[in-house]
């Protein structure tokens, strides 16, 4: 499979990015950032975490963020569900995406979801049910793909048993997350290729975190293995709260950047994400992350 011609983004800026920021953000001005990040032809924004706030503060405001966006039409806005109370608490503000997560690593999971992998799994299973019935379109997430912050090394078979899993349960795309970021290029292709040999491409995304500044590397290695889908966080913001030290995503301008200097099309108008970015950074009260959010101020 060669390099893909599109590239569509999953920009996660508004959820991995905000989740694990110290700066506590309105619930106006996260409503202000996903109805701009769908002005900028993103496809896919993930807009909020129907997680339990105790668990994650930064997240308490779901329902009122989710039911204050504009929803475009054509844009898909997923949100995180844990379990069916999260499910619920979706549906209630007429959310049609949720993605369930997990991890290839059992340390990481328990302190994420306070489950094993299985006891996750066998929690997605009514949400599955009940997303089927209800029409609602359901994402999965490994984490920890590449590297655990407690465990250390994850098999590969790890990665693979659990990708197949939410892909056979239905998920008709599964998201394979460096959460920490310590992924090189060569492990990322092979592991790619691990799952991919198991789970179809197509049903495939990529999910890198720039901690060690490898992530752009990461994903073009994976292009070339024909991996079209990628996550990626506006302003290079966030991280995960129960993977210490994981810096945030790699940034969405940087990634369409580089996918449009290798010729590959996202329909994302960049001057519009970098300057969203920037803005977002304002509101964080620091710097963009992002280099190309830089470079493109400087102009
Ligand atoms: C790699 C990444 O970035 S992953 C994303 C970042 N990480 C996260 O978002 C972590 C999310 N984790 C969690 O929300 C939690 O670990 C859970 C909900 C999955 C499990 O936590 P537990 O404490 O075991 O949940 P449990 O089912 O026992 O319920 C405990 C309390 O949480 C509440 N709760 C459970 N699920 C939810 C939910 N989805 N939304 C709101 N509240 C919830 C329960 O009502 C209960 O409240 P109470 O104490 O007032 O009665
Ligand atoms: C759910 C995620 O946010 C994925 C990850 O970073 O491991």
């Amino acid at each position: 499979m060669g390099m893909p011609s599109h590239v569509r983004i999953v920009e996660v800026g508004p959820r991995d990015g905000l989740q694990n920021e110290k700066t506590l953000v309105s619930t106006a001005d996260k409503i202000t950032l996903i109805d701009r990040l769908s002005a900028t032809g993103l496809q896919s924004i993930e807009a909020t975490a129907f997680v339990s706030p105790k668990w994650v503060p930064q997240m308490a405001d779901a329902a009122d963020v989710f039911a204050g966006i504009t929803r475009k039409p054509g844009v898909h806005y997923p949100v995180l569900v844990p379990n069916e109370q999260g499910y619920e608490r979706a549906r209630s503000v007429g959310v049609e995406e949720v993605a369930v997560f997990t991890a290839a690593s059992e340390a990481f999971n328990r302190r994420n979801i306070n489950a094993s992998i299985d006891e996750s799994l066998a929690r997605f299973a009514p949400v599955m049910e009940r997303a089927r019935a209800d029409g609602v379109k359901v994402r999965g997430y490994v984490s920890t793909v590449l590297g655990c912050p407690y465990q250390g090394d994850v098999p590969l078979a790890d990665v693979v048993r659990v990708a197949k899993a939410l892909h056979a349960m239905g998920c008709y795309e599964v998201s394979l997350g460096d959460t920490i970021g310590v992924g090189t290029p060569a492990k990322a292709r092979a592991m790619l290729k691990a799952v991919a040999a198991e789970v179809p491409m197509p049903s495939l995304a990529i999910h890198f975190h720039d901690t060690y500044g490898q992530a752009l590397a990461n994903i073009l290695a994976c292009l070339e293995e024909g991996v079209a889908v990628v996550d990626a966080a506006v302003s290079g913001a966030g991280g995960c709260p129960y993977a210490k030290g994981a810096s945030g995503n790699v940034s969405s301008e940087d990634v369409v950047y580089m996918l449009h200097g290798l010729g590959i099309t996202t329909g994302v108008d960049l001057p519009a994400l970098a300057e969203t970015g920037r803005w977002l950074a304002g509101i964080l009260g620091r710097d963009t992350q992002s280099k190309v959010g830089k470079a493109l101020s400087a102009e």
